[in-house]
């Protein structure tokens, strides 16, 4: 278990609180608007950054008296790492092996394999797509095999393919070791995530199993086809997705009671319990 006591942290004019927080083993996702304080946070489970108050403790190992050894534990993927642009794939994965002191070869080929970075072994960085070097970012945090993980929208510029993969490896990953991935896209990663924790102008605002997200929400959701006039009574945040048809057009809505007759109430997803929590308020007229 990773505790998080009394934290605060100032950033610029901005400031992450944290009272106490637990992470378990398992997959966590890290929710939240842009600048609510994800990077924050992953920094300071990092130990890139240490709390100017509170404390961060692992296994009841706390950081600061153990820091070599806790760093030791830890993979990190910040959202915008750089690579030694002249070195290839293969020589920069195995160079940075090393400094995490893992000398075998094994590990290092096998990462290849698993991210599908074979055809780029011998390709310097600076000639890689931005997909390609994520993916290497990625597995970097992996060669030592961290018992804690932390991601910053690892997936970035990953097309589908190459997300169903690495979501595939981090959940398994995930079995008996605290992962914790910031992402922006939850619906992908409804089947993985073991964890919710969101993140709202720097204070938790949710934090539980990832069943519970979806429980007790103040709206529901409702689909079904309705006309353009129909449309326009709709406030747009509460129309979650829209596509034209013959007969008319099909909507995701959100709102506490049946918004029109012929609509369906259907099961909310990630994405939509995200959207009725922050903005539940502006539901409840609908
Ligand atoms: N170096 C910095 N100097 C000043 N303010 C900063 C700095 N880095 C971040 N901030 C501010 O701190 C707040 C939290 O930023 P943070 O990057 O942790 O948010 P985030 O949730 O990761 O956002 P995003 O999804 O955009 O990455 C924001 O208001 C941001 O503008």
């Amino acid at each position: 278990m990773i505790s998080i006591d009394y934290v605060r942290q100032p950033v610029g004019s901005f400031m992450l609180e944290v009272e106490q927080l637990r992470l378990y083993p398992g997959l966590t996702l890290l929710v939240g608007a842009n600048g609510a304080g994800k990077s924050t946070l992953l920094k300071l489970l990092a130990t890139v950054e240490k709390p100017r108050k509170g404390r961060v403790t692992y296994q009841q190992r706390e950081a600061g008296d153990y820091l070599p050894l806790v760093r030791s534990q830890i993979g990190y993927v910040p959202s915008d790492l750089e690579l030694y642009e002249e070195m290839t794939t293969y020589k920069l994965l195995v160079y940075l092996a090393e400094l995490k002191g893992v000398f075998q070869i094994e590990p290092v080929e096998r990462l290849i394999r698993d991210f599908r970075l074979e055809a780029y072994r011998n390709t310097r960085i600076k000639r890689l797509s931005i997909g390609v070097r994520r993916r290497i970012a990625i597995v970097q945090s992996l060669l030592a095999q961290p018992k804690f993980l932390f991601l910053d929208e690892p997936l970035n510029a990953l097309d589908s393919g190459e997300r169903k993969m690495a979501i595939t490896y981090l959940t398994r990953y995930a079995l008996g070791r605290i992962v914790v991935a910031a992402v922006h896209e939850l619906n992908e990663w409804e089947a993985a995530a073991n964890h919710i924790l969101w993140l709202d102008n720097g204070r938790i605002r949710f934090e539980g199993e990832a069943a519970e997200w979806k429980w007790n929400l103040p709206s529901k959701v409702w689909e079904g086809v309705i006309t353009r006039e129909q449309l326009c009574r709709f406030p747009e945040r509460s129309v979650m997705f829209m596509r034209e048809l013959k007969e008319g057009i099909f909507v995701r809505l959100v709102g506490d009671r049946l918004p029109l007759p012929g609509l369906e109430e259907v099961q909310p997803s990630m994405e939509d319990a995200y959207f009725i929590r922050k903005f539940s308020a502006n539901f409840s007229s609908v």
